[in-house]
C-alpha cells in the first residue's frame, strides 16, 4: 500500500523537515534524485550519458530550482545542458549560479509575445527535457509562454515533482500539460500521480527519499498494491466448507436481460469459493451457464446468505424497486450497483428499508454519481468522501482511477494504468466480485479495493496475456492501444483466477511474472 498526501500536508511536513535540515540541503537531495533518473533514462535510451544533451524548462519557483541543480550535477557527468528560463528575473538564484558555474548554457524562453527561436530549438533538440516549470504550487492552467514552450518539447520528458499543467490535487488538466515518461517526486506520492489525467501524464513515478518520512503523518489516501490484495484474498482453509467461506446472494438481471445476472454471478463464482445463490427472473439461464449457482425466483426464496450483490439489470420500475427493497430489508451487507443506484437516487424512501448497522456499498459511474448527488464529480476524492459520509456507505466511484471512500474517512485509490476494463458489463462482474469478498468477511472498503485491483488486472490479462509487455514497447502497459486485443466482460471474468493467482504470489513471495514497478 502506498500513501498519498495532499500538497498542503506535504508542505506542513516539509516545514518541519526544514527545522532540522537546511532547505538547500533538502533541495540538493531532490536534485540528486532528478539527475540520477535523467542519467538512467539517457543511458537506457542511447547507451551513454556523456555527450548527450539535456534541456531544462525552468519556472520561477523551487521546482525550477530543483531542475537547475539537477542540471549542474548532469554537467559534471559530461552532459550538455541548456536551461530555458520562463521568468529570467525570478529564477531560483542559487540554482542558476550553480548551473552557470558548471558550464551550463542559459537562454530566456521569450517574451509575452512568444517563444524565442533559440528556446524553441533547445526544447526540440534535448535528448531529454527536464520539466521544472511548476510543481506543488501550480495554480490553474499553464500560462501562455509556459504552454507554448511545453508544446515545443519533442524528446522524452522527466518531470520534476509532477507534470506541469496538471492540477496537483485532482490530476485534472486544463489546456496544455506535460506528458512525462518519468516523474521524479520527493518524499511521497502526490494525488495527481494517481488521479485522472495526471496519472497518465506522470508516466512512471519515482519517489526520492529526502528525509520527509518522519514528518509525514497518516496519508490522505492509499493505493493498494498486489501484495496487500493477495494477502487479503480469501481462499479455503483446512476447516472450511462451502458455508464457512461465505454465501453471496445475487439479485440482478431480468428475464429479458439475463446478461447482467450472468455476469454478476460469474464475477462472484470466479472471485472466491464458497457459495453463490441467485434470486430473480433469470434463474433458468443462470443455472444453465453456472450449474454451481443455486438459483431461485425471488429474494424471499433465496435462503441464507452473508451478503447481497444487487442492481445490474433489475430495471428501475416497480419490480426492480421490490427486489432492492427486499434485499435491503434482509439486513445483510449489500453492494448496490447500476439500477439499484438509480432507484436509491430517485426514491429516497427506499433508504428506510436499510438496517443502519449493516454496511452498504454503492458503486456508481459518473452518471450514476450525478443522479445520486445532483452533479458529476470533479474533485473525485473529496466528492466521494462527501457522498460516503452523507449516505453512510462505502462509495466506489468508477473510472480509470477508481476511488473508494468509507464513511469513517478511509480512502483507497486504484489507478488502472490501462483502459481494458472499459467494456460493457464489466461493472456487473465487479459487483459480483465485491459482494463475494464481503460475504467472505472482508471489510467492505477492502472488499472494494481488492476487487478493483484484481478486476483491472484480469481485464489486462484477458486483453494482453499474462506476460508483461515486450521490452521496447514503451507505454504499452499504460495505454490500451499498444499491445493486446479488445475484450468483452466474459473474457475479463475468465481471467479473474489468473489475476488472483498473481496477487497471491506477490503476497506469498512465490513465482510471478516480472512486472515493471511504477
Ligand atoms: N515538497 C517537498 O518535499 C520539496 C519540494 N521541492 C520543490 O519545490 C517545489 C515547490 O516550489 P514552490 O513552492 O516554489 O512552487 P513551484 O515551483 O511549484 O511554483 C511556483 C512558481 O510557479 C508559477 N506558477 C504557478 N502556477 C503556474 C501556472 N499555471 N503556469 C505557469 N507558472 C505557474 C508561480 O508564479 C511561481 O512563480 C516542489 O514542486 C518541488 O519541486 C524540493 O526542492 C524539495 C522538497
Ligand atoms: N477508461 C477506463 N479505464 C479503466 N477502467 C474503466 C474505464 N472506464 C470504465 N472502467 C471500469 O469498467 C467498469 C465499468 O462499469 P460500468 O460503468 O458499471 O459498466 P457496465 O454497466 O457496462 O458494467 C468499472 O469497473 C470501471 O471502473
Ligand atoms: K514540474
Amino acid at each position: 500500500m502506498r500513501g498519498v498526501w495532499t500538497p498542503e500536508r506535504i508542505r506542513a511536513a516539509e516545514q518541519r523537515l526544514f527545522d532540522t535540515v537546511p532547505e538547500p540541503v533538502v533541495m540538493r537531495r531532490a536534485a540528486n534524485g532528478v539527475a540520477l533518473h535523467v542519467r538512467r533514462l539517457l543511458g537506457r535510451r542511447s547507451g551513454r550519458v556523456a555527450g548527450r544533451h539535456v534541456t531544462l524548462l525552468v519556472g520561477a519557483g523551487n521546482n525550477g530550482g530543483d531542475a537547475l541543480w539537477a542540471g549542474a550535477l548532469l554537467r559534471r557527468r559530461g552532459v550538455g545542458v541548456t536551461a530555458v528560463l520562463l521568468a529570467p528575473d525570478r529564477t531560483h538564484p542559487e540554482g542558476l549560479r550553480a548551473l552557470r558555474a558548471a558550464g551550463g548554457r542559459v537562454v530566456p524562453a521569450g517574451t509575452e509575445s512568444g517563444l524565442a527561436p533559440e528556446a524553441a530549438e533547445a526544447l526540440r533538440r534535448g535528448d531529454v527535457v527536464v520539466d521544472g516549470v511548476v510543481g506543488l504550487s501550480a495554480r490553474g492552467g499553464l500560462r501562455p509562454l509556459a504552454a507554448e514552450a511545453v508544446a515545443h518539447i519533442a524528446g522524452p520528458v522527466v518531470a520534476v515533482d509532477l507534470p506541469s499543467g496538471v492540477d496537483p490535487v485532482t490530476g485534472a488538466v486544463d489546456g496544455v500539460a506535460v506528458s512525462a515518461e518519468l516523474t521524479v517526486t520527493f518524499g511521497c506520492l502526490r494525488p495527481c500521480h494517481v488521479l485522472g489525467e495526471g496519472a497518465r501524464r506522470s508516466g512512471r513515478v519515482r519517489v526520492v527519499d529526502i528525509g520527509l518520512d518522519p514528518w509525514l503523518e497518516a496519508p490522505d489516501f492509499s493505493v493498494p498494491e498486489a501484495v496487500d490484495v493477495g494477502g487479503l484474498w480469501p481462499v479455503p482453509d483446512r476447516e472450511d466448507d462451502k458455508y464457512t467461506q461465505g454465501v453471496l446472494g445475487v439479485a440482478a438481471g431480468s428475464a429479458s436481460f439475463p446478461g447482467a445476472a450472468m455476469l454478476t454471478a460469474a464475477g462472484a463464482v470466479r472471485a472466491a469459493s464458497g457459495m453463490v445463490r441467485y434470486a430473480g427472473p433469470a434463474a433458468d439461464a443462470v443455472r444453465e451457464r453456472w450449474p454451481e449457482v443455486v438459483a431461485t425466483g425471488s429474494v424471499g426464496d433465496a435462503g441464507r446468505v452473508q451478503a447481497w450483490s444487487v442492481g445490474p439489470g433489475i430495471g428501475t420500475g416497480g419490480s426492480g424497486r421490490e427486489v432492492l427493497a427486499a434485499v435491503l430489508e434482509a439486513g445483510r451487507p449489500v453492494v448496490a450497483d447500476a439500477d439499484a443506484i438509480t432507484l436509491l437516487a430517485s426514491d429516497t424512501t427506499l433508504w428506510d428499508a436499510r438496517d443502519p448497522d449493516v454496511p452498504v456499498v454503492l458503486t456508481p459511474h459518473d452518471g450514476e454519481f450525478a443522479r445520486l448527488t445532483g452533479s458529476a464529480p470533479r474533485d473525485r476524492v473529496a466528492e466521494a468522501v462527501r457522498a460516503a459520509r452523507r449516505y453512510d456507505v462505502v462509495l466506489l466511484l468508477k473510472g480509470n482511477s477508481t476511488v473508494v471512500a468509507a464513511p469513517d474517512g478511509r480512502v483507497l485509490v486504484h489507478p488502472c494504468g490501462q483502459s481494458w476494463p472499459a467494456t460493457a458489463g464489466s461493472g456487473d462482474v465487479l459487483t459480483g466480485m465485491i459482494g463475494k469478498l464481503m460475504a467472505a468477511g472482508l471489510d467492505p472498503l477492502w472488499a472494494c479495493g481488492c476487487a478493483v485491483l484484481v478486476h483491472a488486472r484480469a481485464a489486462e490479462i484477458a486483453a494482453t496475456g499474462p506476460e508483461p509487455a515486450p521490452a521496447g514497447a514503451a507505454g504499452a502497459r499504460s495505454s490500451s492501444g499498444a499491445v493486446g486485443a479488445p475484450i468483452g466482460a466474459s473474457a475479463l471474468v475468465e481471467a479473474v483466477p489468473a489475476a488472483v493467482r498473481e496477487t497471491r504470489a506477490a503476497a506469498l513471495g512465490g513465482p510471478r511474472a516480472p512486472r515493471p514497478s511504477r
